[in-house]
């Protein structure tokens, strides 16, 4: 049985389905991204599985214990981090931990948490909260998402207002506990972050999920590209498409895509005595396959 089980959750406000008939299991370890575009229902269903909300059918378990708005005693063990975390300007980030930590009867080690998620670094455990900066909030915030020890994370955009280099500790924050056993459920708008981090994607459209698999499923109709320059781009062009590769001229640059690799189209224009001054890989990308995905999907649904 998977960790958490969301099982055809519909929620309606009036008329409109903004959760209609959601299905996906988040597996004990695994990492998964909840992504859509805005308005999709993320933090819809970010909310009904935290129990913030009531919903109007279906059921989500987590460790095979219901939760609803009403009976949620198994979200003693789901930490979340939903929009802004209630932070109080003058207490600092340790009396913070206490106060979160004071109904639990064994919270995770505060010495440890501030060190995991870097909140002691700069002296900021013994300084208020109001002298935080956004990104620093948003770490307090991660640190006491996990004072239970939680087996399931949610977080809601937790890169919002961190720098390259909190974005990057924050990812192996999260990956050293996955390793653990915890499990996260993340939405973010920065795809090219979260695709360095996921093990699974939700794809959710206008209330419905219109995929969920591996991340490396959702690349694996994208053929690859590559940008190539050469010293005669008008003399290659022909030679590659008689190769059967698919040749693009983009501002100079040849986007090649085809059957073999980069080796082949090396050897071909040595062959003809044509010099590349560019080679590279065109890598997959989070945001394109989305952005495909969604546009087949408004397709099919007309
Ligand atoms: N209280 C409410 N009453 C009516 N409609 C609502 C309510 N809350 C959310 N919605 C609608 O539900 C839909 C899903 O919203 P939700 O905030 O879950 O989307 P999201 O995917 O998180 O978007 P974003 O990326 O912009 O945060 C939207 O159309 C929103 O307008």
């Amino acid at each position: 049985m998977a960790l958490l089980e969301v099982k055809n959750v519909t929620k309606q406000y009036g008329h409109k389905k903004v959760m209609d008939s959601v299905t996906f299991n988040v597996e004990a370890g695994h990492i998964v991204g909840l992504i859509g575009p805005n308005g999709a229902g993320k933090s819809t269903t970010m909310r009904a599985i935290t129990g913030l909300m009531s919903y109007t059918s279906g059921n989500i378990q987590f460790d095979g214990q219901p939760i609803t708005f009403e009976q949620h005693t198994a979200l003693d063990k789901v930490g979340n981090l939903i929009e802004y975390p209630a932070i109080y300007p003058n207490l600092t980030a340790l009396d913070h931990l206490k106060l979160y930590a004071m109904d639990t009867p064994s919270p995770a080690n505060f010495d440890d948490l501030m060190r995991r998620t870097q909140i002691d670094g700069e002296n900021f455990g013994k300084r208020k909260a109001k002298k935080f900066s956004l990104g620093m909030k948003q770490r307090l915030g991660i640190a006491i998402a996990l004072i239970r020890n939680p087996k399931m994370v949610i977080l809601d955009e937790p890169m919002n207002g961190l720098d390259p280099q909190s974005v990057h500790d924050l990812r192996e924050l999260i990956r050293s506990l996955a390793d653990e056993g915890v499990a996260f459920l993340i939405s973010s708008h920065l795809l090219d972050e979260l695709q360095k981090l996921v093990d699974d994607v939700v794809i959710i459209n206008d209330g419905k999920i219109i995929k969920t698999s591996p991340i490396a499923a959702v690349f694996e109709h994208d053929q690859v590209h590559y940008q190539l320059v050469t010293n005669d781009n008008i003399l290659a062009m022909p030679i590659l498409v008689d190769q059967g590769w698919q040749v693009e001229d983009e501002n100079g640059q040849l986007l090649i895509t085809g059957p073999t690799g980069p080796q082949d189209i090396i050897t071909v224009l040595n062959q003809h005595n044509l010099t590349i001054e560019g080679l590279n890989t065109v890598q997959a990308n989070l945001e394109q396959s989305l952005l495909e995905l969604l546009s087949t999907n408004d397709t099919e649904g007309k």
